[in-house]
């Protein structure tokens, strides 16, 4: 007789990464121990999944927790709280905006003490890249980092300079010998930060004016000249929020040519438009912006294709008086981290026909393989048992009063969605149940397998 089983899940449709089936799933010590037709033994806790779908939970690969020093915009209780209602059971919290940034091994383990406390889910955390640190990033490394986050134009945080090209290029000359991704950014400063200076100085403030200042060109150009410097260095880039289907195509012939290169975008891209961005005012305001239907378009046939690799929220939250503001002058940031999966499922799956084994590798697998994430992201014997157990037709409209972000606003409030996360496991613990939270704390530092 083996070791009893902490856990079996019954009767669920399983999305592995290659099928989808109905069988049954036995934990023990967190882990994946049995996939099998009838798991006959019954485990300490027994769930009957009968009539709903069992997803990798999602890995999050892109948010702002604001943890530690801008908890009045978010923290990593709410957040990781708000992730694992909407089906995640894992993020990868960026170096801005929290205070100070992770751009050293003293500030990382600052954020380490507070996740650790408070975060329900599993966690990676992101070093920063930037003008001032170029000297932190093995230490960074040495802490385990997932990777490093730099931008190529103003980060919104005066804390968090942008990366010229001398640091750019001697940024990726050493995070190529370490073995570790950088993730950029993209925005050309000179154009977005003339245009806004123009624009700003005729009180030109709007949201057409904010659309003018961050145009198609600004990414674009961007993502090429990183992606010249990943060439020439051989270090492995990602390109973040990529919001044109021109720049996924970029992405492309790189990856074509051999450049290490991998893109995420991100779910408020696929689901909203330039118009709801009008309507919306600054609750829409993200850089760069939300662009016109068909570009959206060309995104989903980028999404469907292969050429992006993962889909991130960039839960980016702020005190809620910095939307109080024109257009131009107003925090650009989304808060979205509680309606990836459900929004993937509801506007891919189910509008668009994208199979729900591409919908998990899209939330989960993907991103755990381009970080060298060992253990996490599908539904396989060996891996953690981490699941998002969905009721796939279930509709609702989602309000406000169910979000757990910290300020209870999100473009996604009033919109329906069909595909309703009902439970969510992180190590065979349940941390999400029915609408509560189940868990206090108990998410872990996840660390990327790197090889010397
Ligand atoms: N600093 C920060 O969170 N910026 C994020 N917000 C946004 O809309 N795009 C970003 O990169
Ligand atoms: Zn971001």
């Amino acid at each position: 007789m083996g070791k009893s089983m902490d856990l079996v899940i019954r009767n669920g449709v399983v999305v592995f990464p290659d099928r989808v089936e109905k069988a049954d799933i036995g934990v023990i010590d967190g882990k994946i121990v049995e996939i099998s037709q009838e798991i006959s033994q019954d485990g300490k806790e027994v769930i009957d999944a009968a009539g709903k779908h069992i997803f990798p939970a999602a890995t999050d690969g892109h948010v702002h927790f604001d943890d530690p020093g801008r908890t009045e915009w978010e923290t990593i209780k709410n957040g990781s709280q708000a992730l694992a209602a909407g089906g995640g059971g894992v993020f990868f919290d960026m170096p801005l905006n929290s205070s100070p940034c992770t751009l050293d091994r003293v500030n990382f383990e600052k954020k380490l003490a507070i996740a650790k406390r408070d975060s329900v889910c599993d966690f990676g955390l992101w070093g920063g890249l930037c003008p001032t640190n170029l000297d932190k990033l093995e230490e960074l490394a040495e802490c385990g980092v997932v990777g490093f986050k730099a931008f190529s134009c103003f980060s919104g945080i005066d804390e968090f300079p942008g990366i010229d090209d001398y640091t750019a290029y001697k940024g990726m000359e050493k995070l190529k010998k370490l073995n570790l991704p950088l993730m950029v950014h993209c925005e050309n400063d000179g154009i977005t930060g003339k245009v806004t200076g123009l624009k700003n100085a005729q009180n030109k403030t709007g949201v057409k004016d904010y659309f003018e200042a961050h145009a198609p060109i600004t990414e674009i150009e961007s993502i090429s000249r990183m992606i010249t410097f990943a060439e020439e260095t051989g270090c492995k880039l990602i390109i973040a929020h990529v919001s044109t289907a021109k720049g996924v195509e970029l992405v492309t012939e790189a990856r074509k040519r051999g450049v290490d290169i991998s893109c995420e975008t991100i779910g408020h891209y696929l689901i909203l438009t330039d118009e709801d961005v009008e309507r919306l005012g600054t609750l829409g305001k993200c850089s760069p912006p939300i662009r016109d239907a068909a570009n959206q378009q060309k995104m989903w046939g980028k999404l469907f294709n292969g050429e992006i690799t993962f889909i991130s929220s960039d839960h980016s939250p702020s005190d809620p008086k910095l939307k109080e503001k024109e257009f131009m002058k107003a925090w650009g940031g989304i808060s979205g981290c509680q309606s990836t999966l459900p929004a993937v499922l509801t506007h891919g799956y189910h509008d668009r026909k994208l199979m729900l084994t591409k919908v998990a590798a899209l939330t989960a697998s993907n991103v755990n393989e381009v970080f060298h994430i060992e253990g996490k992201g599908k539904i396989q014997t060996g891996f953690d048992a981490d699941f998002a157990i969905v009721d796939l037709d279930k509709e609702y409209v989602l309000d406000a009063d169910s979000l757990f972000y910290l300020h209870k606003v999100s473009p996604y409030v009033g919109m329906k969605f069909k595909g309703q996360v009902t439970q969510t496991i992180v190590r065979g613990r349940t941390i999400f149940q029915d609408g509560k939270i189940t868990a206090v704390s108990g998410g872990k530092l996840i660390t990327p397998a790197r090889m010397s």
